[in-house]
């Protein structure tokens, strides 16, 4: 069996990716992620996926490497991370009382061949006052996120209602990833067992 790799520096795919007990190494691409605006989010996504995982499979060709991508679209704009706090305000105040959608692309691929889709869910935020948003900002959570939240910390507060995969907003779909996984060889049903050998 070839030895499955995360093409990911997130540590919340690492976790998501565990849940499987599949075994797995991370190795990150060092790719500089470009946003083309003639994409469509669920295009931009899967573009960006597969660009990190060919990366890697370039330096490590004998695995299995999967890549992942998250955006949040709103209305015709793309959020990625905020560059510093101004911009994390501006995209929290965009999101304020608003449905926005969250997409993550995946791509795994090893020598025979390839997988890439994408997967949507709909987050809708209370109104924030200005008091919430300067508050979020100084837990320091959304540097590191795209849309300046992360929903699987105190982000969770900013949030009404999601429709569709929670964990596709925390940046891995990870019950259609062990799905898709399954056509590499790699049965998460069989992973406990395979985690004693
Ligand atoms: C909306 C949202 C995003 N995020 C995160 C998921 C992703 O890690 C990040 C978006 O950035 P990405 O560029 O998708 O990923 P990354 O740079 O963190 O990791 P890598 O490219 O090495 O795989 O935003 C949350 O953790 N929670 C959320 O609620």
């Amino acid at each position: 069996m070839k030895r499955l790799i995360l093409a990911s520096a997130s540590p919340r795919r690492y976790e998501l990716l565990s849940l499987t007990l599949l075994p797995f190494e991370t190795y990150p691409s060092t790719l500089e992620e470009k946003m083309d605006l003639t994409l469509t989010p669920s295009q931009l996504v899967e573009s960006l996926a597969e660009q990190k995982a060919a990366d890697v499979f370039t330096q490590k060709p004998n695995h299995v490497v999967l890549g992942a991508d998250t955006i949040v679209s709103y209305k015709n704009k793309r959020l990625g991370k905020p560059k510093n706090a101004v911009e994390a305000a501006e995209m929290l105040r965009m999101l304020s009382g608003q449905t926005h959608e969250v997409y993550t692309g995946v791509c795994i691929i090893d020598q025979a061949k390839k997988v890439v889709f994408s997967v949507k869910t709909s987050v809708t935020f209370y109104t924030l006052d200005e008091k919430t948003i300067s508050w979020y900002i100084s837990t320091g959570e959304p540097f590191d996120k795209a849309g300046s939240y992360g929903i699987q910390g105190s982000g969770s507060l900013l949030v009404e209602k999601i429709q569709g995969d929670y964990f596709n907003v925390v940046g891995l779909p990870i019950s259609k990833v062990v799905r898709s996984l399954e056509d590499f060889g790699y049965l998460f049903t069989e992973s406990v067992t395979q985690t004693e050998k």
